[in-house]
């Protein structure tokens, strides 16, 4: 199974947003290098979610820039950037609850299909001979990949949450992205949906060698996984680096520790309690 696509590089230049008079990022920079698992991380409030949005283009900045392999994508509309092979996950998940799963993923296709939805789910005319292939692609590369397989043609309505936020992320895949959008990809995962997540996302890069951007509050995850950290904190880049350097920095530590309980947060950046 293989992503054809070459991965990207995403380089954020001095970007800055505000809502009114509250700066959600201030003059923020750093780079995802390709084919690389790169986390976002920070106390709640810091500002991950809006430089999410700026980078899927939900969110337009003010000052900045958003490269795609030098690209500035910053003034893109999202289905600009999904063309040029960004693909993302949402927070709250993101999918057509009455239809199947199969159906749900063959959607994530459509955005690169010349052929249109309509005529898609329809059968009709050239459709159908794409419709097939794409059927087919998508049993092979990914339903097989994620192990989803006997859930294929179950309504994702159905499915327990950890299944449903696998179905998105199959979902995103079927986009061929050249990099890969994760918003909070755990949260709300038991122990063993965590693991398994983790274990597909790494995957996800060693096999497809995708470049992923993911913004994830277990730290245990995080560390596990991530080859690079960029923390944020009052919407400025305080730490950055591997994730044991970012774990001792001095600057993150005090960071967590002014947001919460002190203990359980000493322990969430050791990875101790992350996978709880
Ligand atoms: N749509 C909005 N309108 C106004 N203020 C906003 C909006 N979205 C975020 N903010 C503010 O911008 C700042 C950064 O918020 P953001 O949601 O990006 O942080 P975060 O790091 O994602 O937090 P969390 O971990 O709690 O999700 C916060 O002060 C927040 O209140």
């Amino acid at each position: 199974m293989t992503n054809m696509e070459k991965p990207a590089r995403l380089d954020v230049e001095g970007l800055s947003l505000s809502f009114g008079g509250l700066k959600a990022i201030s003059d923020v920079s750093f780079s995802v290098e390709p084919g690389s698992i790169t986390a976002l991380i920070g106390p709640n409030g810091a500002g991950k979610t809006s430089m999410f949005n700026c980078i899927s283009g939900f969110y337009k900045p003010q000052q900045g820039a958003i490269r795609c392999d030098g690209k500035d994508v910053s003034r893109l509309h999202p289905p600009q950037r999904a063309k040029m092979g960004f693909a993302r996950t949402f927070q709250n998940i993101a999918l057509f609850r009455g239809m199947t799963v199969l159906d749900n993923i063959k959607l994530g296709r459509h955005a690169h299909m010349k052929t249109n939805l309509l005529q898609a789910l329809t059968y009709f005319g050239p459709a159908a001979r794409e419709e097939v292939e794409l059927r087919a692609e998508v049993e092979r590369d990914i339903i097989d990949f994620l192990e989803i397989n006997h859930i294929r043609h179950m309504p994702v309505g159905a499915l327990s949450y950890g299944l449903q936020k696998r179905v998105e992320l199959a979902r995103a895949l079927a986009m061929k992205p050249r990099i890969l959008l994760l918003d909070e990809p755990v949260a709300g995962m038991n122990r063993e949906e965590t693991e398994d997540m983790a274990r597909f996302i790494l995957d996800v890069k060693e096999e497809w060698g995708t470049t992923i951007l993911m913004v994830e509050h277990d730290m245990g995850m995080v560390m596990d996984i991530s080859d690079h950290v960029v923390v944020l904190n009052f919407g400025q880049v305080i730490a950055s680096g591997l994730p044991h350097e970012v774990q001792q920095d001095p600057q993150v530590v005090a960071a967590y520790l002014g947001s919460g309980d002190p203990a359980a947060l000493m322990k969430r950046l050791a990875g101790e309690a992350g996978m709880a």
